[in-house]
């Protein structure tokens, strides 16, 4: 259903309210759609995307990403599936597939990932409408979108016209970030999306001599901003070289560390999303 209090068109419109949302394909069958979130460019909110994809597919769901993110798209590298192509037949696309079968749906999919995408908003939303329109998605359990950035005209009209179960948020613990982050926050809050809570990404370090975990940043910034927002931490991610590696790795099995924060962190998402 649409929001008729946030969208732009206000009472100009004369839609009616329940059939606001885009119509989806009637070929697919998506039953939660989980949106990863940021406000603020290079937290890791594509990494979290894929991370959390590979997670709940090696669970047994079967899972989709759609990457929202047109103007810096790295879900395909960072699943890697970057060399594959998407199939459009009869005007309706078909995902790539990991080996781990998670679909995905991207445009360097579609077009030379050395081109820029040098189009205007509109163009931009229209492009993700489509992804969620016009790809064949078939059954999912989860649909994971990369979310455009920041909290602009194509962040809305997404938010807007494909229904989101609800948002992980992804922050890095710097007062500066966590502040445009809370942006973001409140702009799902606003549009009445669930936030899940926040994956804290670059959180810490691990010593490799001791594996003491070194913080660059004080937890009582991180601490005071959850409490502000009144949100959840769904887990503290470290700085690690397997994790800036994926895309290099996309077969190899993440750190036992991070592996464990992962699965913290998914069964949290997933308790909020069954809720
Ligand atoms: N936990 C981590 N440890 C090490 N490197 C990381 C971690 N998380 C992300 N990175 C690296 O940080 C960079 C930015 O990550 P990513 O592309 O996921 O961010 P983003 O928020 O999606 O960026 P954009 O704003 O461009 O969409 C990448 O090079 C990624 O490999």
């Amino acid at each position: 259903m649409g929001e008729c209090n946030t969208c732009p068109s206000g009472e100009t419109c004369s839609k009616d309210k329940d059939k606001c949302m885009l119509e989806f394909n009637s070929l697919s069958n998506v039953k939660k759609i989980i949106g990863v979130m940021s406000g603020k460019g290079g937290v890791g909110k594509s990494t979290v995307s894929a991370l959390v994809a590979k997670h709940l597919s090696e669970e047994g769901y079967k899972v989709g990403v759609l990457d929202a993110d047109i103007t810096g798209p790295s879900i395909p590298r960072l699943l890697g599936v970057s060399k594959e192509k998407v199939m459009v037949s009869d005007n309706v696309m078909y995902p790539a597939k990991t080996k781990d079968n998670i679909s995905v749906m991207s445009l360097n999919l579609l077009m030379d990932e050395s081109q820029p995408v040098i189009w205007r908003g509109p163009m931009i939303a229209g492009v993700v409408k489509q992804f969620w329109t016009d790809t064949y998605w078939a059954e999912l359990d989860y649909l994971i979108i990369d979310m455009p950035p920041g909290t602009g005209d194509v962040a809305l009209t997404v938010m807007q016209s494909i229904p989101i179960d609800g948002v992980v948020m992804v922050s890095i613990p710097q007062d500066m970030v966590s502040m445009i982050v809370s942006k973001a926050v409140s702009m799902a809050k606003q549009m009445n999306i669930n936030v899940y809570g926040v994956v804290e990404n670059m959180s810490y370090i691990k010593c490799p001599d001791c594996d003491k975990k070194i913080k660059l940043f004080s937890d009582e910034e991180s601490d005071k901003f959850l409490q502000d927002m009144d949100l959840e931490l769904l887990g503290e991610l470290p700085m690690v070289k397997s994790v800036s590696g994926l895309e290099k790795n996309t077969d190899k099995p993440l750190d036992e560390d991070v592996k464990e924060v992962m699965e913290n962190i998914a069964s949290k998402i997933l308790k909020k999303a069954t809720n």
